[in-house]
């Protein structure tokens, strides 16, 4: 295995007009490690994931991608090698599942004319297609998927050119309690199936967590407030600094969720 993290970031502050983003950030994130940002709305997390995926640079402090440190290394060309799941991606023509899949290969929103996918990758794009749960919908165009459908597909895309790396941004915003639990169930299983794949996923609520999330960042206003394995860092104390508000926090079957701060009323018989 590679023993280079995936992910280094150190001593990070981000200032955008005048106004500090982020600071003081650091992460280390080695293969096989599934982190969650959580914060608050305006925390820094979308910034952070912006600076993971090679979007943007630091104003101090270093950022090591893949091991490539930003400011020394072609952005456009790290970002290929980096699985992101932008919720906004949408193609303009209604592509099929399987186009909008293989188009993760020529990192494009549309399907590139004259170009064609070879043996091995169109048997990459359907066996991600089964692994995302889409198989009976391999042939659905675009514009006919159900959100949560247009999120598995985001997710097989971002992963056709086999990258080491998944951020997630808010995957499971937006959708039912179904469409929430067949994309927890599908990350699941994308988890055992690629070990040593790492992700990033970016949340406020702590229902939409992964049961494999093995470690948590917690940010509030642009500071780390806690980071580390993940039952370390949720507990009811420290989430509920982070989200300044008395949070208690409960776990049941490898997932977590949050009640109102105070008494345990649930014994209250
Ligand atoms: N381009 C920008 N210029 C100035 N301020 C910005 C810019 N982008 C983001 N911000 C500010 O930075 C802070 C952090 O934003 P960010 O989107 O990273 O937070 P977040 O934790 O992802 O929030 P949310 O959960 O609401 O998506 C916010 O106060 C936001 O208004």
């Amino acid at each position: 295995m590679n023993s280079t993290p995936v992910l280094h970031v150190e001593n990070v502050d981000l200032v955008r007009e005048g106004n500090p983003i982020l600071r003081e950030v650091s992460l280390t994130v080695r293969a096989g490690e599934h982190w969650a940002l959580l914060g608050a709305n305006g925390a820094g997390k979308s910034t952070l994931l912006s600076l993971l995926g090679a979007f943007a640079h630091p104003t101090r402090g270093t950022v090591e991608v893949l091991g490539h440190r930003l400011g020394r290394v072609d952005m456009r060309e790290l970002r290929s090698h980096v699985g992101h799941v932008d919720p906004k991606h949408a193609p303009r023509s209604p592509l099929t599942v399987w186009q909008v899949v293989l188009t993760g290969l020529t990192n494009t929103a549309e399907w590139v004319p004259r170009w064609g996918p070879t043996a091995e990758q169109v048997a990459l794009a359907e066996r991600l297609i089964g692994l995302l749960g889409l198989s009976d919908r391999r042939d659905a165009r675009w514009p006919t998927l159900s959100q949560g459908e247009r999120g598995r597909a985001l997710i097989a895309r971002a992963l056709m050119p086999s990258p080491r790396l998944l951020l997630l941004d808010e995957p499971a915003t937006g959708l039912d309690v179904a469409g929430r639990e067949q994309f927890l169930e599908r990350i699941d299983i994308l988890q055992r199936t690629y070990p040593d794949l790492a992700s990033v996923l970016v949340t406020h609520h702590l229902e939409e967590l992964p049961p494999g999330t093995t470690h948590v960042m917690l940010l509030r206003d642009g500071c780390c407030l806690a980071a580390g394995p993940a039952d370390e860092v949720l507990t009811s104390d420290q989430v509920s600094k982070c989200f300044d508000h008395p949070i208690r926090i409960v776990r049941a079957d490898g997932r977590w969720s949050v009640r109102a701060g105070g008494p345990d009323r649930s014994r209250v018989g």
